[in-house]
């Protein structure tokens, strides 16, 4: 199987979400697919909120860096950059449809709706057992130079 984007592009990272280097992390792992990205998921009973089901800041914390992955890799492709652009969440919503099973593996897809310059635009939604669970947007905003993240990744 190909790398995950966190792997081959920022395995050094620490991000609680994504960051690959992160002992503590949730170390989600997103791959292109079709018109955006994918990420499989399966949660650990520390990450529940009731039993068997999955806590809502952890869902949170799932759509906000595949969604910013999502963003960055569009702009790599978009601008021809040789690897992923700087992006940080300006913000994102989260719509909790019904409860996530926690015991299985989760699907998470992301796209790109829309993109003006370096802010992106972004929609997701998580999946369990063929089922959307919940729903998410956010808008991502690639950092110019002298932004605290700029180099940071
Ligand atoms: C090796 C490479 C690896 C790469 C990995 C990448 C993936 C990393 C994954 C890591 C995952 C970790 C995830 C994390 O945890 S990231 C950490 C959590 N996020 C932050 O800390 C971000 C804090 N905010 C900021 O730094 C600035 O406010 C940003 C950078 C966002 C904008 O300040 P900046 O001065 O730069 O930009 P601008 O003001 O000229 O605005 C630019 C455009 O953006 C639009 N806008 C701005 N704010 C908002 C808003 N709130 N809602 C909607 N839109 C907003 C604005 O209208 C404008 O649009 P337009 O008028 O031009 O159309």
């Amino acid at each position: 199987m190909e790398q995950a984007l966190q792997d081959k592009f920022a395995p050094e990272t620490r991000c609680f979400g994504c960051g690959p280097s992160n002992p503590k992390g949730l170390h989600i792992k997103s791959f292109p697919e079709g018109d955006g990205l994918v990420c499989r998921f399966t949660p650990e009973e520390h990450h529940e909120g009731f039993p068997g089901f999955l806590n809502g800041g952890i869902i949170g914390t799932l759509f906000d860096c595949h969604m910013n992955w999502t963003a960055a890799y569009f702009l790599m492709k978009r601008d021809n950059l040789p690897s992923p652009a700087p992006t940080v969440t300006a913000e994102f919503s989260v719509q909790l449809l019904k409860p996530t099973p926690s015991r299985q593996e989760l699907l998470i897809r992301a796209r790109v709706v829309e993109a003006q310059g370096r802010r992106v635009k972004v929609e997701g939604e998580l999946v369990a057992s063929g089922e959307v669970t919940a729903r998410a947007s956010g808008t991502f905003v690639a950092v110019k130079q002298g932004h605290p993240a700029w180099g940071r990744w």
